[in-house]
């Protein structure tokens, strides 16, 4: 018996390098268990197709006209815990909407009922947009987020899932004193690594700069150096919580962390909007990735921020929803929005060329695998990587887009990405794995 390889044939679109698009038009790609094991145009298929069908069972996923073979999106920053807030308080800012709104929805993940119901809901929503990987902010409660860690590995996402760290600068009842944050965090990674599932991992989550001091977010560098883990936080979101964060240290937001080494080539930092030019210099050097999250920005009115400014001097850039300051759980909205936000800054900027629908499609991908570190495994459709994928269609019967005109590849990624919606994804893959359709 010959082992089993699927050809996936038609329009592919993936980004092979850094801010890069390529279509292979009538392509292939071949996936062998989860891996990617060769990619190619129509003049590559028909030279290999032969050498496949000798070789191998070759079971073939032929695409129509109107659909694209697209590599699985990436959510950088998503709070899963905040899920139910969706839509909700955003006639205030962070520190008001953290306050009113936020603190009082987290600090009720005590109960493991509402930790199942909702980490059930908002990881199958996020499947159900494309997102492949997804690197959550959980609860406060390491038990509760060991609730999420299970729904993720039970539906198949690839996901870094992070406890989150607040010692203070929060309501008495929801917050751990150092020791209990500090064992807890190795309670929870020891419990997420002891699964042997390369697909989940934990990521050290200290929350922000108000929530945790400095000494003791030195504690929890220590932990992720321990363990070689992934770190993750907010910076620079919004100009009050800038304000108290100088007040405190004197220094600027990312210098902060500097000192308290978090800032390593495995940390992603959500907004970074009015980070100074030294501040990126920072960041650049250190490798650490920013989290762009346009909808969070514009619904709590944070700011505009100007994303091209990162790319341009080289950090590693990914979309995040970050649900609930974001209100959707969709890539494709935080692609479609990243749009909008730098077409906004271009109309008061000479000189200031607005993201194209490429540009975003590269975050989405590549860019958000690069964030996390991730990109010598996923992003693109390169041979060796493991098969995340979407199936988008543009001529579905129920969806919001009417195909009433034929659409060259080119055109069907930019229908789907200005007007589709979760119903055009056909289907999802994950590690090879089929998650939807
Ligand atoms: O967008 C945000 N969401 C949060 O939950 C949060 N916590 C600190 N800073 C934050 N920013
Ligand atoms: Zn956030």
């Amino acid at each position: 018996m010959s082992e089993k390889v699927r050809l996936f044939i038609g329009n592919i679109f993936h980004s092979p390098e850094k801010l890069q698009v390529q279509l292979l038009e009538g392509g292939f790609v071949a996936v062998k268990d989860r891996k990617i094991i060769a990619v190619g145009d129509a003049d590559a298929l028909k030279n290999e197709l032969n050498r496949f069908e000798n070789e191998y069972d070759v079971e073939k996923v032929t695409l129509k006209a109107s659909q694209v073979l697209v590599p699985g999106f990436v959510d950088t920053h998503i709070h899963a815990p905040q899920y139910p807030n969706c839509g909700l308080g955003y006639d205030k800012t962070l520190l008001d909407w953290l306050n009113l709104y936020t603190f009082e929805l987290e600090r009720k993940y005590r109960d493991l009922e509402l930790a199942e119901k909702v980490f059930d809901s908002v990881v199958k929503k996020s499947i159900e947009h494309g997102t492949t990987t997804a690197c959550y902010f959980g609860s406060l409660f390491a038990d509760a987020t060991i609730v999420l860690a299970d729904a993720v590995e039970k539906y198949g996402q690839r996901a870094l899932v992070g406890k989150i760290n607040m010692t203070q600068c929060t309501f008495d009842d929801y917050r751990e004193t150092e020791q209990e944050s500090l064992d807890n965090t190795i309670r929870f990674v020891e419990n997420v690594l002891s699964r042997k599932n390369d697909l989940v991992q934990p990521i050290i989550t200290p929350r922000f700069a108000l929530s945790v001091d400095i000494e003791h977010m030195t504690k929890l560098s220590e932990i992720a150096k321990t363990y070689d883990l992934h770190i993750q936080s907010h910076v620079s979101e919004n100009k009050d919580e800038i304000a108290l964060i100088h007040d405190i240290y004197d220094l600027p937001y990312a210098e902060v962390y500097d000192k308290a080494n978090i800032l390593t080539k495995k940390t992603v930092l959500a907004h970074g909007i009015y980070l100074s030019d030294d501040e990126l210099k920072l960041i650049l050097e250190r490798d650490t990735a920013i989290s762009h999250c346009p909808d969070s920005n514009t619904c709590i009115k944070s700011g505009l921020c100007d994303v091209r400014r990162f790319m341009e001097c080289g950090i590693k850039v990914g979309l995040g929803t970050d649900i609930s300051g974001g209100f959707s759980p969709s890539i494709r909205q935080a692609m479609k929005s990243a749009l909008d936000v730098s077409i906004h800054i271009s109309f008061n900027r000479d000189n200031y060329e607005p993201l194209t629908y490429k540009d975003v499609f590269y975050l989405a991908t590549l860019g958000g695998a690069e964030a996390l570190a991730m990109d010598d495994k996923i992003g693109n459709f390169e041979p060796g990587k493991e098969f995340d994928a979407l199936i988008i269609d543009v001529d579905i019967k129920d969806g919001q887009i009417d195909y009433l005109i034929d659409c060259s590849p080119w055109e069907v990624l930019q229908k789907f990405i200005y007007s589709g919606d979760d119903r055009n994804i056909l289907e999802v893959y994950v590690s090879g794995r089929k998650l939807k359709g």
